[in-house]
C-alpha cells in the first residue's frame, strides 16, 4: 500500500461528506453504548444548569453540521463565544442583536413556508435525502437572552412567536432547530414550545420541578430527573426521544482545540470551487432556497 503525502492544501484528502440525514453521534449512555440523535426530523431543546454541559453537547452537532454536505447553519449566540468558532461557516451568526434575530428568523419562515409550497406541489409531505434541497440547522445558544434580556418587551415576544414558528414548521421541510437554555423555567420553556422538540437533554438541574419542565411533567416522579447528576458529571444528561423514557447520557466532549480544527477543515471542504462542490451561498438567496 502507498500512501501520499498532501503538500499543499490542494491536496489534502477529504473523506466522504457526511449528511444530516445520517445518524449524529453525541456520546454514550450508561451501559456505554453509543448515542445518535437524527435531529433532521426532530428538533432538539437542551437545558439546565450553567456549566452542566449544554454547549458540549451543542457543539457535537455543530461540528456534524458543519461537516455535511448541502447542509447550510444559521447560528444565534448572544455570548459571541460559544457558537463562534463555527461563525464563518454560517449563513448568519447574530449575537447580541435581537432585530438582527428576528430578521433573520422572518427569513427562515419565508424559505419553510415556501419549501412546504414545493412539498405540497409534489405530492409531499416531508423533505427527504436525495431530495437536493439544503438542510438548514438554526442553533441558538441561551435561548433566554433573546426571549428575556435583550430588546424591548415587544421584540422578545416577536422572536419567541416567530421562534414557535420555525420550531413547528421546521422539521418536515429540513430545517430542524437546536436550542439551549440554563434557564429551565416555564417563562423561558412554556410546555406549548417545549412539546415542539422532539429531543430534550436534561443537564443538571436544581430540582425536581426544573428537571421536569425540560422533560416534560411527571418524569422526575418516575425517577428520572436531572437533579441527580452530581455537579461534577459535567456533560451527564437526561435524553428523551419524544414517545421514548429518558436515557442518562454522556456528551461527547471536543475541546476548543478539537472545535478550531474541524471548523477549519469544515471550511476547506466548504470553499467556493470551479468543480462540482456545493458553490458558497450567498444569505440574500434565502428567500428563493425552496
Ligand atoms: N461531555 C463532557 N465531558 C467532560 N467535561 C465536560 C463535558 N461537557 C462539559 N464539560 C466541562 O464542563 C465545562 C462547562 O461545559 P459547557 O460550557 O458545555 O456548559 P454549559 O451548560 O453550556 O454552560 P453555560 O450554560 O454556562 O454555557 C466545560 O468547560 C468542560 O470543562
Amino acid at each position: 500500500m502507498t500512501t501520499t503525502i498532501p503538500t499543499t492544501a490542494a491536496a489534502v484528502p477529504v473523506g466522504p461528506g457526511l449528511s444530516m440525514f445520517d445518524p449524529i453521534f453525541i456520546g454514550i449512555d450508561e451501559f456505554g453504548q453509543p448515542v445518535y440523535l437524527d435531529v433532521i426530523y426532530r428538533n432538539l431543546l437542551t437545558a439546565g444548569e450553567p456549566g452542566g454541559g449544554k454547549s458540549g453537547l451543542i457543539n457535537n452537532i455543530c461540528g456534524h453540521a458543519a461537516l455535511c454536505d448541502n447542509t447550510r447553519l444559521v447560528l444565534f449566540d448572544a455570548k459571541l463565544v460559544e457558537l463562534g468558532p463555527w461563525r464563518d461557516l454560517a449563513d448568519a451568526f447574530i449575537g447580541p442583536d435581537i432585530d438582527q434575530g428576528i430578521d433573520v428568523l422572518r427569513r427562515l419562515l419565508v424559505v419553510a413556508t415556501n419549501r412546504y409550497a414545493w412539498l405540497l406541489a409534489n405530492r409531499r409531505r416531508k423533505l427527504a435525502d436525495g431530495d437536493g434541497m439544503s438542510v438548514i440547522v438554526t442553533i441558538i445558544d441561551e435561548l433566554a437572552m433573546f426571549s428575556t434580556v435583550l430588546g424591548t418587551k415587544q421584540q422578545q415576544e416577536e422572536f419567541s412567536t416567530l421562534l414557535r414558528g420555525l420550531v413547528s414548521l421546521g422539521r418536515a421541510c429540513g430545517m430542524p432547530v437546536v436550542a439551549a437554555t440554563q434557564r429551565p423555567s416555564w417563562d423561558i420553556i412554556p410546555a406549548s414550545l417545549r412539546d415542539l422538540f422532539g429531543y430534550r437533554a436534561a443537564f443538571r438541574c436544581t430540582s425536581l420541578n426544573s428537571s421536569n419542565i425540560i422533560l416534560g411533567q411527571g418524569w422526575a416522579e418516575q425517577g428520572y430527573t436531572a437533579s441527580d447528576i452530581s455537579p461534577t458529571n459535567q456533560g451527564a444528561a437526561y435524553l428523551l426521544a419524544e414517545g421514548g423514557v429518558p436515557r442518562r447520557i454522556k456528551a461527547a466532549y471536543l475541546t476548543d482545540t478539537d472545535i478550531y480544527n474541524i471548523a477549519d477543515y469544515a471550511a476547506w471542504t466548504r470553499r467556493p470551487t470551479t468543480g462540482t462542490s456545493t458553490p458558497a451561498v450567498n444569505p440574500t438567496e434565502w428567500e428563493m432556497a425552496a
